[in-house]
């Protein structure tokens, strides 16, 4: 299986203040922490919305502005092109991913970490789901999960999420 690490990286951040992807934690950047944890498991990475320092971007599709799906959806159809059978995405602000999470979302069809919906593998050939589901006004990323019966898997520790900056201090 060829796999493709996706961070998912846009967005205002309003509640953060600033991009979180810059933002420090245990000495590193956040977007860091992820990339190092799904080039390890994976065998392409790229960053799918703003362009960050270090890394491969690709922009949203369709377009711009429509929140974290766009990202995802740039990650599958890159993933189709380039002969990925599926993508393991991430945002880039959960720090503390477990080096076997491919492993633990491993099985039938879409899967994701429970309470975080834009951690997931996804095989690459939803794309044109996700297409159409973009093209006829879905927006949220639980509504995308339940129409492709993505699994949701607890991981053990849970993943943290930095939305705010005391979500570093924890
Ligand atoms: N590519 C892309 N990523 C996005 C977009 N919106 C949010 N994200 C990313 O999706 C993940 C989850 O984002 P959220 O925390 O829900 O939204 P946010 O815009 O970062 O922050 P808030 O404005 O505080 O809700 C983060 O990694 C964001 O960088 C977008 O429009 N495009």
């Amino acid at each position: 299986m060829k796999l493709l690490g996706a961070i998912v990286a846009g967005g205002k951040a309003t509640r953060f203040g600033s991009d979180k992807a810059y933002a420090r934690h245990k000495g590193r950047r956040l977007i860091d922490h992820v990339g190092a944890a799904l080039a390890a498991q994976c065998s392409g990475l790229v960053v799918c919305g703003r362009a960050e320092e270090g890394f491969d971007c690709i922009a949203d599709l369709p377009e711009d502005g429509l929140g974290p799906l766009g990202g995802l959806n740039a990650a599958l159809h890159f993933a189709r092109i380039n002969g990925f059978d599926r993508v393991l995405s991430s945002g880039c602000d959960t720090p503390n991913l477990p080096d076997n999470l491919a492993q633990a979302l491993a099985g039938e069809g879409p899967a994701i970490v429970q309470d975080q919906p834009i951690v997931g593998l996804w095989p690459a050939s939803l794309a044109p789901r996700l297409d159409i589901f973009i093209r006829d006004g879905g927006r949220a990323l639980y509504g995308f999960t339940e129409s492709v019966n993505a699994r949701q898997i607890a991981i053990d520790p849970p993943l943290m999420n930095v939305n705010r900056p005391s979500d570093l201090e924890s």
